[in-house]
């Protein structure tokens, strides 16, 4: 018995690549999640392009290219077959296909992926369009047989839980020599159709954590991840058999808990989603860094399990989903750079192919027979053919703007570093968003200079009002303003370099990212600040203090602390002693990626809290909440 791995181009005589395909989809506007009344920040250019207003200049907009831009009246069957339907052929060659839906809680990503009985989304479309290429394949009567099955299940605080077969347990990830990963355990179900396979997927569906959060009614708490499997086999000698897997997969959505209103268990189940997502960027960005370096699909289940969608052998389609409320503008500025950055992405398909007699061909239930006895390819003699491939020449998304996107993502991506980064090793950095920062204000005074001159590539409200393309504004929505809230003082009116004429600046210092105020127009920074600790004054270390206290009075206020600083609001966090309205938004933005401070001392990541400020920060809480 032997059996291959063939890489699609080598078996093809091709050198062939496919990159991930990147979509992003706009959810239509909803009132009731814009209880200020400050309308869209977001709205679509034409079917591939979107503007957004730009957090650095509200009276500018930065634009994206995707390859598809699906707007607030694209239908599900428009997504599916634009985005989804195309992939789908592979599976019956023997590759992988994968498609994500990835955005913030409450912007559509179930809606995209499950929809619901009047509105099918792509996950029941596509099983459909799977069971109708293989009847097709069949009526050719090219001597193949063809079997479909399915597995299903959820990582719900970092456990993986099979959603076929309900319990407690969490199933092991395994990965086996030919680099498939594999769950030991996971039940796997044949389907004779595509109604069988909905008997089995509604109920399963049902098990999936979901619970009610300020923002989403029925807010997904898990990652679920479908898996359809193909296998055709040869009839005649030598029983070729190839494996293909489709992977669909519904992500949890990434959360501001300052608007969640999570707590407790929530607050819990955010943190893992969170942090399973920041590890998906990171797999991102080192994969678009290239040079082989380490790839950290190990730091999270959800990356050990899509390391195959990603950077591998897939072929993958991600579907950003975004909200186009003003509240939800972070949200869509860090989701449209996560996606930008996909983009660059490039998987090698590879045909899974093995060659068996006919008498193992047994159907089996679970993927550890799957890995362990039945006739799949990975458990066999496997020859890895050396893949070989070249790079996609289809450049990275493009901004028309007047931003030049490695600069913006270059500079968010150091921004977001910076965090976590030791002080000395800062300067580095500082000097480097310096240059960038340079850099791209030469790009924003180009842009600015071709525009006016009528030769500039961003386009202005008015020529999306002519072009008709643009039905979000047409039906619903005034033109990309902000609209001002009844609380706001009026602005002078700036410069209109853009399309925007925004009454009111987003202020910088929501972005959970963003570490300089500088870079920022943030008119009350002077006040907001002042309940800050001075440069210097605080710059001495407090010790021996301690000593005289006893020590379970001071773990139980270590303890407060450290309970306000992972769950507490913005208004809470700015209650602790040298806490100012800077660094508390530093501190929510760094719970937001990395989930939870473990201990107080993980403070030392945020800029501008050294060692010795930490300690005056510990010894002025403790001796506040005592009292002193
Ligand atoms: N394209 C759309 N058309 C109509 N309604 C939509 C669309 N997208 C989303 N919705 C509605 O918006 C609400 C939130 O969507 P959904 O639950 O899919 O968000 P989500 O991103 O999956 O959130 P979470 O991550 O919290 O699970 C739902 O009521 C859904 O029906």
């Amino acid at each position: 018995m032997a059996a291959q791995r063939v890489a699609e181009d080598v078996a093809r005589g091709t050198k062939q690549t496919a990159r991930v395909r990147v979509a992003v989809r706009l959810r239509p506007y909803m009132h009731m999640q814009d209880q200020k009344g400050e309308g869209a920040c977001v709205r679509r250019l034409d079917t591939k392009t979107l503007e957004i207003i730009n957090w650095r200049n509200a009276t500018e907009t930065l634009q994206y290219q995707f390859d598809v831009f699906h707007g607030e009246e694209t239908t599900q069957q428009e997504v599916f077959l634009s985005s989804v339907k195309p992939i789908l052929p592979h599976l019956l060659k023997g590759q992988n296909a994968s498609v994500f839906a990835y955005g913030p809680t409450g912007a559509g990503k179930t809606h995209t992926m499950l929809g619901s009985q009047e509105q099918p989304g792509v996950i029941p479309r596509a099983v459909r369009g799977v069971f109708n290429l293989v009847k097709a394949k069949e009526r050719e009567l090219e001597g193949w047989d063809y079997s479909i099955g399915m597995s299903y299940l959820e990582i719900y605080n970092e456990k993986v839980l099979d959603l076929l077969s309900p319990s407690a347990q969490d199933l092991p990830i395994r990965e086996n020599k030919d680099r498939n990963i594999l769950i030991p355990g996971l039940t796997h179900t044949p389907l004779s159709s595509f109604s069988n396979f909905h008997s089995h997927f509604i109920p399963a569906s049902l098990n999936r954590t979901t619970a009610s959060t300020k923002l989403n009614q029925r807010s997904s708490r898990s990652h679920a991840i479908l898996l359809i499997k193909v296998v055709r086999t040869q009839r005649n000698p030598p029983h070729r058999q190839q494996i293909g897997k489709l992977y669909l997969v519904d992500l949890a959505g990434s959360e501001d808990n300052r608007r969640t209103g999570n707590k407790g268990i929530r607050l819990k189940e955010s943190g893992a989603i969170n942090l399973s997502l920041f590890t998906l960027s990171k797999v991102v960005d080192s994969l678009n860094a290239g040079g082989g370096g380490r790839v950290p699909y190990r730091d999270s289940k959800l990356t050990r399990l899509l390391q195959d969608s990603l950077g591998g052998s897939s072929h993958s389609v991600m579907i950003t989903n975004i909200a186009p409320e003003y509240t939800y503008y972070f949200e869509t500025f860090t989701a449209l750079n996560f996606a930008a950055k996909s983009k660059q992405i490039v998987n090698k398909p590879f045909i899974r192919e093995t060659v068996t007699v006919p008498s193992v061909q047994v159907k089996r239930s679970r993927e550890e027979q799957e890995a362990g006895r039945s006739g799949e390819p990975q458990k066999k003699k496997l020859k890895d053919v050396k893949k070989t491939g070249q790079e996609d020449p289809t450049p990275p998304a493009q901004l028309h703007s007047p931003t030049d996107p490695s600069v913006l993502n270059r500079l968010m991506a150091l921004e977001k570093l910076l965090m976590g980064t030791p002080a000395k090793e800062r300067l580095n950095m500082h000097r480097e968003i310096q240059e960038l920062k340079e850099k791209q204000r030469e790009f924003e005074s180009k842009a600015k200079v071709l525009k006016v001159t009528g030769n500039g590539a961003t386009r202005n409200s008015s020529d999306n009002g002519s072009s008709g393309d643009s039905p979000l504004f047409r039906t619903y929505l005034p033109p990309l303003h902000r609209k001002q809230s009844a609380a706001a003082k009026p602005k002078k009116q700036q410069a209109v370099v853009s399309p925007l004429q925004v009454s009111q600046l987003q202020p910088l210092q929501q972005c959970p990212v963003v570490k300089r105020p500088t870079v920022c127009l943030m008119k009350k920074q002077k006040n907001l600040e002042q309940s800050e600790v001075q440069e210097g004054k605080e710059n001495v270390m407090d010790t021996g203090w301690e000593s005289h206290l006893d020590k379970s009075v001071l773990d139980q206020s270590r303890h407060k602390i450290l309970q306000v600083l992972n769950s507490g609001s913005l208004k809470d966090l700015k209650g602790l002693q040298q806490i100012g309205d800077k660094k508390a938004k530093l501190i929510l933005g760094w719970r937001e990626i990395q989930g939870s401070f473990t201990q107080l001392e993980d403070l030392t990541n945020i800029e501008g809290i050294t060692a010795k400020r930490l300690s005056s920060f510990i010894k002025a809480n403790i001796l506040s909440m005592m009292g002193t």
